[in-house]
């Protein structure tokens, strides 16, 4: 369980959250507070008070994945080669395997051409694409991913949730201005001015937003 108490970071603000194991999605208007819970939980950013456990550890002891919603925040390193192994060089992972285990994940995850290219010539999907995989490779227990699909086309939308879901993490906490992929996911979070308003299952969640934008288009149409 991810527990969240009395937490405090600017103008972010949760007296109590217990976030399940599965792929919660956090949704909310611009500005309310969706990067800033996602930096929160993956211990990019600090609470100013309060805690946040991810079973009994705070997050930036966890094995974390990250992917920023800004393509070019992703990347350290200058080739695509570079930057999906330096999770596992900062682990220090030895050199043969980190080696085959790039080639493994690239192809795995439709990127294998790449891994000559220079990350600051790639497309913003292809920087995404490169980010998930760096984000994965280690297999995390916590995959944090801010807009992910912002960038992609709508096939390797879909695709992305397969590869989440492979991706063997215990937290999946991403969010989206996608609706009807907030409906796939196991939990959701309505976030407004820097609070929870709403929690639970997405049908928990969506029903109290039917007169929204927020609700899902799919659902709509449903007789
Ligand atoms: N580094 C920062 N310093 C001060 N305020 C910040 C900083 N980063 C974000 N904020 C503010 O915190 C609030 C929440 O921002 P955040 O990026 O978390 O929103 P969001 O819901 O992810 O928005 P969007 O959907 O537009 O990406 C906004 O009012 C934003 O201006």
């Amino acid at each position: 369980m991810i527990t969240i108490r009395d937490l405090r970071y600017r103008a972010f603000a949760i007296d109590a959250l217990d976030i399940s194991p599965g792929i919660t999605s956090v949704i909310g208007k611009n500005g309310s507070g969706k990067s800033t819970f996602l930096k929160l939980c993956a211990g990019i950013a600090e609470p100013g008070s309060g805690t946040i456990f991810v079973d009994t550890l705070p997050p930036r002891e966890t094995d974390a994945g990250y992917v920023n919603e800004f393509p070019d925040r992703n990347i350290l390193f200058s080739t695509v080669k570079d930057e999906l192994a330096s999770p596992l060089r900062f682990r220090f992972t030895p050199c043969e395997e980190t080696g085959h285990m790039v080639q493994e994940c690239a192809e795995r995850l439709g990127i294998g051409h790449l891994l000559d290219r220079r990350m600051g010539e790639l497309s913003g999907g292809e920087k995404v694409l490169v980010a998930f995989a760096a984000a994965v490779i280690g297999r995390p227990r916590v995959l944090v991913l801010d807009e992910c699909d912002s960038h992609l086309d709508s096939g390797r939308c879909g695709w992305l949730e397969g590869a989440i879901r492979a991706s063997g993490a215990m937290y999946v906490i991403r969010c989206t201005q996608q609706m009807d992929t907030a409906a796939s996911s196991d939990h959701l979070l309505f976030l407004e001015k820097g609070q929870v308003l709403h929690a639970g299952t997405p049908g928990e969640v969506f029903s109290r937003l039917a007169d929204t934008p927020f609700y899902p288009l799919s659902w709509r149409c449903t007789p």
